[in-house]
């Protein structure tokens, strides 16, 4: 990343941190290996929008050695990084996130799921890489669906592929990022101000499946709308709903609202797999949550949210424009 000098204000967004940091002990938890995955999962989508993972059946070596990888590819000089940028929206980007404005201190390659990126990724390592990535992305995906099979179980609607089949279509418009927060030894020393790494925003997709390093940052945004840090752990998965999910249930879960704040000490690296529908899938209330009720948004394609998604600013609230009024 060449902007790393002095983070000037002028260019990055600060929130000023009243309170220290602590880190949220009240966190959703899901075993994975337990019978009552499914109904835990369901409570802290309608409580949190966001659960921790644990005991999920992924090796952890081969993360590590993709961890390595990725740090490998962001200690390349700028000039060898660039050549897999800019991102447009794939491929490797540089402090500013999206194509409307939004900056944060962080460097990111954002990847597709089902193609191989056409642009270069130099390196030593560079098919020791790829194929770690490959790996991963398809470990990911599978674990997508375990979770999406439990979700509909929760909900007790059929059939239980529901929601996992839109991420098993060869068409699923799934994608893959990873994420590097520099650390920022000036906040180290400026305490009082947080810099912002990724601002806050809620993800598209049905839901995003987080892995990082041990390294804090990491923010939900609870109903009330305060921020609490969610503690890392570099051995477990983090799970964000998505609005497309949100859409799905009827508004029963809510997407979260979630932000990075870059680390004084120690660089952040974060891995996130976004379980996107196919682009002609429509995305609307199931039927079997609506009992009833009225829908509460307008219909639309994941073409059509993805493009304005793509319009948008990161913390603009998406679903905005397709909620329906109340007919009073
Ligand atoms: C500012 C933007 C970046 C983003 C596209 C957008 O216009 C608004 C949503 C952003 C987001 C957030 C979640 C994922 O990181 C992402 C890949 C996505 O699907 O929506 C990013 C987009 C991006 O970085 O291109
Ligand atoms: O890097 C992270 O930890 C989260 C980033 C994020 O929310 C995103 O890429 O959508
Ligand atoms: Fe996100």
């Amino acid at each position: 990343m060449v902007l790393l000098s002095k983070p000037s204000s002028e260019q990055y967004t600060y929130v000023r941190n009243n309170m220290p940091i602590t880190f949220s002990s009240s966190i959703p938890l899901v075993d994975l290996s337990k019978p009552d995955a499914n109904s835990l999962i369901v409570k802290a989508c309608e409580d949190f929008g966001f659960f921790k993972v644990i005991n999920h059946g992924i090796p952890l070596e081969p993360m590590s050695q993709l961890e390595s990888q990725a740090f490998k590819f962001f200690s390349l000089p700028q000039s060898e990084k660039d050549k897999a940028g800019p991102a447009n929206p794939f491929g490797y980007g540089n402090k500013r996130i999206g194509l409307n404005g939004d900056v944060g201190w962080i460097e990111y390659l954002l990847l597709t799921t089902n193609q191989e990126h056409n642009f270069s990724l130099h390196g030593n390592d560079i098919n020791k890489f790829r194929c770690l990535l490959k790996d991963y992305k398809s470990a990911m995906r599978k674990m997508a669906c375990e979770i999406l099979d439990l979700m509909a179980e929760g909900l007790k609607i059929q059939p239980k592929n529901v929601f996992s089949k839109l991420v098993m279509d060869k068409e699923s418009d799934s994608v893959f990022r990873v994420n590097h927060y520099p650390a920022c030894p000036e906040l180290a020393i400026n305490s009082g101000e947080n810099l912002i790494g990724f601002g806050e925003h809620t993800d598209p997709q049905i839901i995003s499946i987080l892995r990082s390093n041990n390294t804090s940052g990491f923010q939900i945004s609870l109903r009330d709308g305060s921020w609490i840090s969610v503690p890392p752990d570099h051995s477990s998965f983090f799970i964000n709903v998505g609005d497309s999910l949100q859409v799905m249930t009827n508004g029963r879960f809510k997407s979260v609202r979630h932000r990075v704040l870059a680390n004084g000490i120690d660089p952040r690296l974060s891995m996130i797999y976004f379980c996107g529908p196919p682009l002609s899938e429509k995305i609307a209330p199931l039927p079997s949550l609506m009992k009833g009720k009225e829908s509460l948004y307008k219909e639309f394609t994941w073409f059509e949210y993805k493009n304005s998604t793509y319009g948008s600013r990161l913390a603009d609230n998406r679903l905005g424009n397709y909620e329906r009024i109340a007919a009073s």
